[in-house]
C-alpha cells in the first residue's frame, strides 16, 4: 500500500502545556482514516501540523513523499494542491458570495474564467445540497451551511488528501449522514485520501477504514472500526462507550487540580 502522510514522533508543547508527545502513524492512499479522542487532546493541532499551518517542535511529517517541515517554493505549492485542510469553523471570506468562496482558488490561483469557475462551484455545492446558495454571502446561511460550504471550496481544489476538522460537528443526523456519504464517495469514486477528526463516533464507524484515538499527548490506538469496537483498552473503551468514569476522566481531574 502506498504511504499518503507518513507522521513520525510529533512533538508540540504551547508553554508548558504538553499537547503531543510523541504521536506516529501512517495514512495510506485512498484510505478514510478518523482521528478520535477527547476535547482538548490536540486533534486540530495534529491536523494543521500536516497542513503546514502550525510547525511541530521535534519530529517528521511528510506527505506524498513531500517532507511538510521543509517545503520551499514550487514544492509548498504542490504540496497546497496535493493537501487541502477544510477549517473547524468553514473560514469563508465574508465579503465573497458563496460561488466565489467556493471557486476561489480556480479564478485567483489557476486563472479559470468566471464562467466556468461558476459552474465548477454549483457541481460541488450541489454535490453537498448546496444547490441555489450560489449568489448567497456566507453570513446569510447557517453554521451548519457555511461549513458543507468549505468542503465545496475543498472538492473544487481537487486535492489528492482532505483533512476534515469536525466536518459533522453542528450538523443534524441527516445533514451528518450526507456528509459521511461524501467521504465514500471520495474515497471509493474519486480515490481520495480522507482524514476526519471527528467526536461522532457512529459517524466514525461508518466511514473509517481505520480509526486512531488519541488521547494524552500520544496514540493509544489504531485499528478497523471492528478493532477498536472490539478494544480491551479502558481509554478506547471509555470513549467509545461514552462513560463518564475511567481513565480519561481520571487524567482530567488530576490536570484540572
Ligand atoms: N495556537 C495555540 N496556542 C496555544 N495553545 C493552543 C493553540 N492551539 C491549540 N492550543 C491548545 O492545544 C490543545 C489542543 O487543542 P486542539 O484544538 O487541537 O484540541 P482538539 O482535540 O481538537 O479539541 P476539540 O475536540 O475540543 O476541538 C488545547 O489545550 C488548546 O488550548
Amino acid at each position: 500500500m502506498k504511504e499518503a502522510i507518513v507522521v513520525r514522533n510529533l512533538r508540540k508543547n504551547f508553554g508548558e502545556k504538553v499537547v503531543h508527545d510523541g504521536v506516529s502513524f501512517t495514512v495510506y492512499d485512498g484510505e478514510a482514516f478518523v482521528i478520535m479522542g477527547p476535547s482538548g487532546t490536540g486533534k486540530s493541532v495534529l491536523l494543521k501540523q500536516i497542513a503546514k499551518l502550525i510547525e511541530p517542535d521535534e519530529g517528521e511529517i511528510s506527505v506524498y513523499g513531500m517532507d511538510v517541515l521543509k517545503l520551499k517554493n514550487e514544492e509548498l505549492e504542490k504540496f497546497r494542491e496535493t493537501l487541502t485542510y477544510v477549517f473547524q469553523s468553514g473560514a469563508l471570506f465574508d465579503s465573497y458570495p458563496v460561488w466565489y468562496n467556493v471557486a476561489f482558488y480556480l479564478i485567483e490561483k489557476k486563472g479559470v474564467k468566471k464562467k466556468i469557475a461558476r459552474e465548477k462551484a454549483s457541481y460541488y455545492l450541489s454535490l453537498l445540497g448546496l444547490s441555489g446558495t450560489e449568489d448567497l454571502y456566507p453570513s446569510e446561511l447557517s453554521g451548519g451551511m457555511r461549513k458543507r460550504v468549505a468542503v465545496a471550496r475543498a472538492l473544487c481544489m481537487n486535492p489528492k488528501c482532505i483533512l476534515f476538522d469536525e466536518p459533522t460537528s453542528g450538523l443534524d443526523p441527516v445533514m451528518t449522514a450526507i456528509l459521511d456519504r461524501l467521504v465514500l464517495r471520495l474515497k471509493r469514486e474519486f480515490s481520495k485520501t480522507c482524514v476526519v477528526v471527528s467526536h461522532d463516533v457512529t459517524s466514525a464507524f461508518r466511514i473509517a477504514d481505520r480509526i486512531a484515538i488519541l488521547f494524552n499527548g500520544k496514540i493509544v490506538e489504531i485499528g478497523t472500526p471492528d478493532e477498536i469496537k472490539r478494544s480491551e483498552n479502558p481509554v478506547v473503551k471509555q470513549f467509545i462507550n461514552g462513560e463518564p468514569e475511567g481513565p480519561i476522566t481520571a487524567v482530567l481531574e488530576r490536570k484540572n487540580g
